[in-house]
């Protein structure tokens, strides 16, 4: 589908006839999401503590040392044990904290606070039970500075783009939690960020949910060129949707390493060389080598195929 047909259907969406393409074209030209170098993510020593009883000297490092370039318009996948501190890096790029060591630069410069060029997605969808889908994405656009009418158009725009045309007035009660998910993600691409952050979105939906909304979120990256940043505990996932997957380790939260994910989109699961990084990116996060597992010994009908169909859940 062109661009121009997914905005014929989000004109058509909000049934307006006030709604006009050619506004919605005069939007994308102003505040294209082309990768521009000048939206690079460059993550240079970065440390946080946190003050907490967990440590015996009452502060906890969370993160140490991180240093991570993210290339605008790559999709960047993080894995890594629960508690290694995955959501504070995202949580720290979206510009939540200000407390930490290091620098977080976006196009050179440093981040100062939360930015419309970042949107986020969490886990729960976190949409407000009493507004419907329509303005449940355009919560986001509160402090921006279009105008009712491009709100109106880039609401119409993003509903389409996750495929909900026809439930902009339902409410989240009365859709499925894969549809509301769908609607954070309208939420967080709403403002056009150049950058999309990802805490585990697809984690509270049941398989075939997720497996679909994985074809989906790669779809909507592929067609908005922006960069995402991706936290899930799915190895699977990771290597199904990642140019590149981070594997992090704990105590305190490091990066152990990067694996390149050099396969064509869109992925196939049983691909030999697909399940061989998996494995690869499975073995380096549970520090054990897949290939020295005696499968015999096991109960082979309660075993995942060579780890394919492995779903890590901590
Ligand atoms: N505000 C806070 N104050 C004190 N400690 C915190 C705070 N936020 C997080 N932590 C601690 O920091 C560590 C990392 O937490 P974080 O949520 O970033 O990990 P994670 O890798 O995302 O975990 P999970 O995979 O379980 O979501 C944990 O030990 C957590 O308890």
């Amino acid at each position: 589908m062109t661009q121009y047909q997914f905005r014929d259907r989000a004109d058509h969406a909000l049934g307006s006839g006030g709604s006009s393409g050619s506004l919605v074209q005069v939007l994308s030209d102003q505040n294209p999401r082309t990768p521009q170098q000048s939206n690079n993510l460059d993550i240079v020593g970065l440390g946080k503590r946190y003050t907490s009883q967990q440590a015996s000297d009452g502060v906890l490092q969370v993160l140490e040392n991180i240093n991570l370039n993210v290339q605008a318009g790559q999709f960047v996948s993080i894995v890594g044990a629960s508690g290694c501190g995955k959501s504070t890096l995202l949580r720290l790029v979206l510009g939540l904290d200000s407390e930490y060591e290091g620098q977080i630069l976006i196009g050179g410069q440093p981040i100062s606070g939360t930015g419309r060029d970042r949107g986020i997605v969490f886990q729960d969808h976190r949409l407000f039970p009493w507004l419907t889908v329509a303005q449940n994405v355009g919560v986001a656009l509160r402090n921006s500075p279009f105008n009712a009418a491009q709100k109106r158009d880039l609401i119409a725009e993003h509903i389409a783009l996750v495929g909900l045309e026809g439930f902009e007035q339902s409410y989240p009660h009365q859709i499925s939690g894969g549809m509301a998910q769908r609607v954070a993600i309208a939420r967080g691409l709403v403002n056009r960020p150049s950058m999309l952050l990802l805490d585990e979105p697809l984690g509270a939906l049941d398989a075939l949910t997720r497996s679909r909304l994985q074809v989906e979120l790669q779809r909507i990256w592929e067609k908005e060129k922006i960069t995402m940043l991706l936290v899930t505990h799915d190895v699977d996932e990771a290597v199904f949707l990642g140019d590149r997957v981070v594997v992090m380790e704990p105590h305190p939260g490091r990066i152990k390493r990067t694996v390149e994910i050099d396969l064509p989109r869109e992925r196939n699961r049983s691909d030999p060389d697909f399940i061989r990084l998996r494995d690869d990116v499975l073995s380096d996060f549970l520090d054990i080598d897949v290939n020295q597992i005696d499968t015999q010994a096991l109960n082979p009908s309660s075993l995942p195929r060579s780890f394919a169909d492995l779903r890590m859940s901590w």
